[in-house]
This record gives C-alpha cells, structure tokens and sequence, in this order.
C-alpha cells in the first residue's frame, strides 16, 4: 500500500461535526466556529519513550496518543472536537499493525465524538506520531494553571500511581500478575480523560485545571508556579487504588507521587464552589478527591509543600522529563 492508498484507507466516511467544511482530501482542513474561543495543543508519541512493543498493543498505541492530547482539552475545561494525526512509519511495521493503530484512535475519537480531519505521512526509522487536536470553549472559560487563589481547595480525580504500576507489571510481571493486576495495565494503555467532568464545571468563574501527564510532583508545582501561591497537599488524602496498596510504601509513594501518565485532573476551586465540585463529581461519575489548600506565603510561593504526620516538607518537581 503506497502513502496515498494508505491516506485514503484511514479517512472517515462521514464526519460527526456539523462545522466542518473541509476534512481530509486537501492542502488543508476547515472549520468554521464563530462564537466560541478555540483552544488547540500538540502531543508527540515516540516508540522506545513513551511506548515499546512489550508495554502496547497497537491498537493501545492509538488509543494512547490520542487520550494524552483529548486530557490536555479537559484540562482546558474545553470540548475536543478535531484532530490531525503526524506519523512517522518505519518500514517494519506492517499495514495491519497500521490499521490497529489508526483503530485505536478511531475507538476513542468516537467516544468523544472527534473528527480526524488531517495530517502527514513520512517513512522513517522510529514509529513516531504527533497529534494536534482543536476543541472549543465557551468565551472566558478556558480553565487556566495560573487561577489558582489563597484558600483554595485543591483536588484532583480518579486515583493516581495506576498508569506507572501497569508500566511497571507490563514491563517486570509475570503472567499471574498480568491477570491479576490487569486494572492497571488498563490504565496505563487506555486512560480516560475527564472531559465529561472538567465541561460540566463550565457554570463555574474560576476554576484552576492542569492534567497529570509527568506526575502530581511536577502538576501541582505548574500549578504552584502559574498562580504565584503555595500548594498544600496531604499525603495520606492522594486517592490510590485499593490493590496499589500490595506493591511497597517506596512503590506506591513514587508511582503517586511523579508516575504520570494517569491523565487525572488536579485543580483548585474556592471553598464556595467545593460543593457544587462535588455535585458535578456525582452526576458525571467521576471519582474526585480534596487533598489540601493553596495559601500565600510570600516565600513559598511558587512551591509546593506535601504534609505527613502533621509535617510539611517542600515537594519538587520529580516527575518525568525529556531533557535532562
Ligand atoms: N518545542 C516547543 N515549541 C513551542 N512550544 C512548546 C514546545 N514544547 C512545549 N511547548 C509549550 O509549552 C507549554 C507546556 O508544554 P508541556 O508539553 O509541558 O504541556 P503538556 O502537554 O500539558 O504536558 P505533556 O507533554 O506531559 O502532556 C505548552 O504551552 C506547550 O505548547
Ligand atoms: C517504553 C516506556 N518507557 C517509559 C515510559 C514512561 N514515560 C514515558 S513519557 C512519560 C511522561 C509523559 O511524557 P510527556 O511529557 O511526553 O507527555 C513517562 C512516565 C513509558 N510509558 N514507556
Ligand atoms: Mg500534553
Ligand atoms: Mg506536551
Ligand atoms: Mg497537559
């Protein structure tokens, strides 16, 4: 199959959006969107950093790659409507691997009802795909890492450490665990991004939103860092897994802490609105947690302090990182 063959073989027949002009097929896509503000992020996937083939199926490398992209929307507070797709394609992956990548996008674009509407095809030594995705918000509604205010509370969904201890199980279990622990081998191939929640907080003025791609660690300090306050976070309140609690203290507290990739939320919102958070929590089903309060300490600002057994200490930024 040539590139051209291959283009044709991954567009969609129909598209779900009605302000679409013009998807694939041109120099070009169009939209058309007049009264809402767009909201647009890139997200890189590179075999042997972010994947290999022990840790994905292909199909997971799709779903993946687009669910990182679709979690920086949701921490946006925005609604992903368009994608375009870059990849790189060595020469030993073969059409039907392609396909199950281009099937795993697809499965998770439906839920979230996108539209692939472009991209690039190149050959190249290392599979490498590049996702840039468009998604809209109501005016003056995008949520912000820098709306973080004194006395807030700080919150975030799901439970975190479960995307690293798959990592760890896909790449040092056995079989027995692979069964046994097949819930987090889920999360680290098929996170879920909390579009549903993050959109329903829309009646909301101030709410401040970052994902967790690289680790709470290093979110919370984004956080910390954007607003010019200090994050205060109990350590025994992070939200884990029941069956995290079978791997070791150091384990559970290094994959919690800077695991990454759990595509959770963590925000802040006034002591006011922490109620109606939980109201949204509720009625989109979304497990969401309160783990501390931002003040404004002149000097700490900036930074963010983890609390245990009453004591505080200075939490940095340990997550991942791609340039040393
Ligand atoms: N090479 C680059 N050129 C221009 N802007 C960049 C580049 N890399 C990152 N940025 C910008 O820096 C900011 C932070 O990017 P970063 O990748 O850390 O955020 P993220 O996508 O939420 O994290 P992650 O990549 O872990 O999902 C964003 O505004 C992003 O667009
Ligand atoms: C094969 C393999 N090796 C290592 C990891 C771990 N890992 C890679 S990137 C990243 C942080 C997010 O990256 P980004 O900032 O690009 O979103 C983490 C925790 C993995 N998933 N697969
Ligand atoms: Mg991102
Ligand atoms: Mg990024
Ligand atoms: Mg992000």
């Amino acid at each position: 199959m040539n590139e051209f063959e291959f283009i044709k073989s991954i567009q969609q027949r129909n598209y779900k959006r009605s302000g679409l002009r013009k998807g694939i097929g041109d120099d070009a896509a169009v939209f058309r969107q007049s009264y809402q503000d767009t909201v647009t992020a890139v997200d890189t996937f590179v075999e042997n950093i972010h994947f290999s083939r022990k840790t994905m199926e292909p199909f997971h490398i799709g779903y993946r790659v687009l669910a990182a992209n679709i979690s920086d929307m949701a921490a946006m507070g925005c609604d992903p409507a368009y994608y375009l797709i870059s990849i790189v394609i060595p020469k030993e992956w073969t059409e039907q691997e392609l396909h199950e990548i281009y099937q795993g996008m697809n499965d998770i674009a439906n839920q979230y009802k996108l539209d692939l509407i472009g991209g690039d095809t190149v050959s190249g030594s290392q599979l490498v795909i590049s996702v840039t995705i468009i998604g809209f918000v109501d005016q003056n509604k995008a949520r912000y890492r820098s709306d973080a205010v004194d006395g807030d509370v700080i919150f975030v969904t799901g439970t975190l450490g479960d995307a690293a201890a798959g990592f760890h199980l896909l790449s040092e279990g056995n079989n027995n665990d692979m069964d046994k622990y097949n819930y987090f081998i889920q999360r680290h191939r098929m996170p879920t991004p909390r579009i549903a929640f993050s959109n329903a907080l829309k009646e909301l003025n101030r709410v401040a939103l970052n994902d967790i791609s690289d680790g709470i660690a290093n979110e919370a300090n984004e956080i910390a860092e954007a607003s010019h306050v200090t994050m205060n976070i109990h350590y025994d309140r992070i939200p884990i897994h029941q069956s995290l609690k079978d791997f070791s203290a150091e384990q559970q507290r290094a994959w919690s802490l800077s695991g990454g990739e759990d595509f959770e939320l963590i925000g802040t919102v006034s002591e006011k609105d922490w109620p109606y958070v939980l109201e949204i929590a509720a009625s989109t089903n979304t497990k969401v947690t309160s783990i501390g309060y931002v003040t404004n300490h002149q000097n700490l600002n900036g930074h963010t302090i983890l609390i245990e057994n009453g004591i505080g200490k200075q939490l940095n930024k340990s997550g991942y990182t791609h340039l040393k």
